[in-house]
């Protein structure tokens, strides 16, 4: 049920930071106060807003790869141009029964419609794990300007904690979504090690690729004054790969590196979006892009998403992998433990491709 706050008890931005942040109300709470006018904490810079350099969806898009085409290795070449191009892909008939596409949507929005009470259990203050954090914006202590998203992110340590831990209403549902997306990111990673000359995916190369997951679950609620905000900020995700399902909304926006425009990820009904990490593109020394992507808000729809982040173990050192400088190919990267990468990455606002810089020679 909505909050029954009216508007008019906003009289300064710090109320608003206080209802949001503090009290766990979230933006999905302050848009259902029904407010008017986006508080001014949500302006972002004239340039980080969505409204220049939009493309034509006709004259620039990411590939959609058929992942059932029985030419392996056409869907194996597509995939690693793509990485190499776009960093960026969708993928149809990727073998993840659409039920479980369906019950872990149903479970975020069972998650986001929770009282705040519920929900608030799980911010970083309150949280009983390190692993579950029920939280808003990306970084909002970090930030100048807020995001219009709330999120709940759960890091995965095992079955046991998870069912100790996570909530219950989403619990069993991100558990499946993860796990029966297991055989689809192993392919992926499969040829994209190959055309790296990885051999195989043994379990060094597991635990460096896929040796940890975290699973968001993303609410973006309707935005009084879209224009002026963005969901989610420029940025790269720091995983090696990231696995995205969206709803129908639309609104996530990719850099073209050819052009630089941004490029619309345009909803494909039991797709999977798929986007290369900075991991990966470390470990690549820089074949696969991860690249810059954003998220506009809505002035009339609320939006869900769900990510998983495949990731490097925290403890893992990465950098470029042997089988890729094995040829003479000078290093770009140097290597880092990756719990340091991913701490930097969450200690400062979303400034696009800049993380990658920390691990630049
Ligand atoms: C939220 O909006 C987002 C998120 C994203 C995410 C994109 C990704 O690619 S996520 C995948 C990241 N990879 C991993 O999580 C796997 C490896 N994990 C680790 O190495 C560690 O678990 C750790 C993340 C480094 C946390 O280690 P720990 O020692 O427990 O460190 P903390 O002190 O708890 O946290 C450090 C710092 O980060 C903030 N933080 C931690 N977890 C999250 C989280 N899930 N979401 C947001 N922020 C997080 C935490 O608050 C700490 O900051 P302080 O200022 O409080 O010190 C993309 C786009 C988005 O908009
Ligand atoms: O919601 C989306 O479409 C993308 C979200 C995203 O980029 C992220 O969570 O890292
Ligand atoms: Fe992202």
């Amino acid at each position: 049920m909505a909050p029954t706050v009216s508007t008019t008890q906003f009289s300064d931005p710090a109320e608003v930071t206080e209802f949001v942040v503090n009290q766990g109300n979230g933006v999905k709470g302050l848009s259902e106060t029904g407010i008017k006018a986006l508080p001014d904490q949500y302006i972002q810079p004239f340039e980080e807003r969505l409204i220049n350099k939009f493309v034509n969806e006709t004259d620039e898009a990411i590939p959609v790869i058929d992942m059932s085409n029985p030419d392996e290795s056409k869907v194996a070449k597509a995939i690693c141009d793509a990485a190499e191009k776009w960093g960026f892909f969708q993928v149809i008939n990727h073998g993840v029964p659409l039920a479980v596409l369906d019950n872990v949507k149903a479970a975020t929005h069972r998650f986001f419609n929770l009282p705040v009470e519920e929900k608030s259990k799980y911010t970083k203050e309150k949280s009983l794990s390190t692993n579950v954090r029920f939280g808003t914006s990306f970084s909002p202590r970090a930030e100048k300007a807020l995001e219009w998203k709330d999120y709940l992110s759960l890091f995965f340590v095992s079955e046991t904690e998870a069912s100790q831990f996570w909530p219950d209403v989403c619990k069993n549902e991100a558990l499946e979504y993860m796990n029966k997306s297991k055989t689809m990111v192993r392919k992926l990673l499969e040829y994209l090690g190959k055309n790296l000359n990885v051999k195989e995916l043994d379990e060094t190369k597991e635990s460096l690729f896929m040796g940890s997951i975290r699973v968001n679950l993303n609410y973006y609620p309707i935005c009084p004054n879209p224009d002026l905000t963005v969901g989610v900020g420029r940025h790269s995700d720091v995983s090696s790969l990231t696995i995205l399902l969206q709803d129908q909304i639309g609104g996530l926006h990719v850099r073209s590196l050819a052009s630089g425009n941004w490029v619309h990820v345009p909803p494909v009904p039991r797709s999977f979006v798929i986007n290369i990490g900075d991991a990966m593109q470390i470990l690549s020394n820089g074949r696969y892009k991860s690249v810059e992507h954003r998220v506009l808000a809505n002035g009339s729809n609320n939006r869900i998403s769900v990510p998983i982040f495949v990731n490097p173990k925290p403890e893992s050192v990465i950098g470029p992998l042997p089988e890729v400088i094995a040829n003479g190919e000078e290093p770009i990267y140097r290597d880092v433990v990756y719990s340091d990468y991913v701490r930097y990455f969450f200690k400062k606002a979303h400034d696009g491709k800049k993380t990658v810089d920390f691990a630049k020679i």
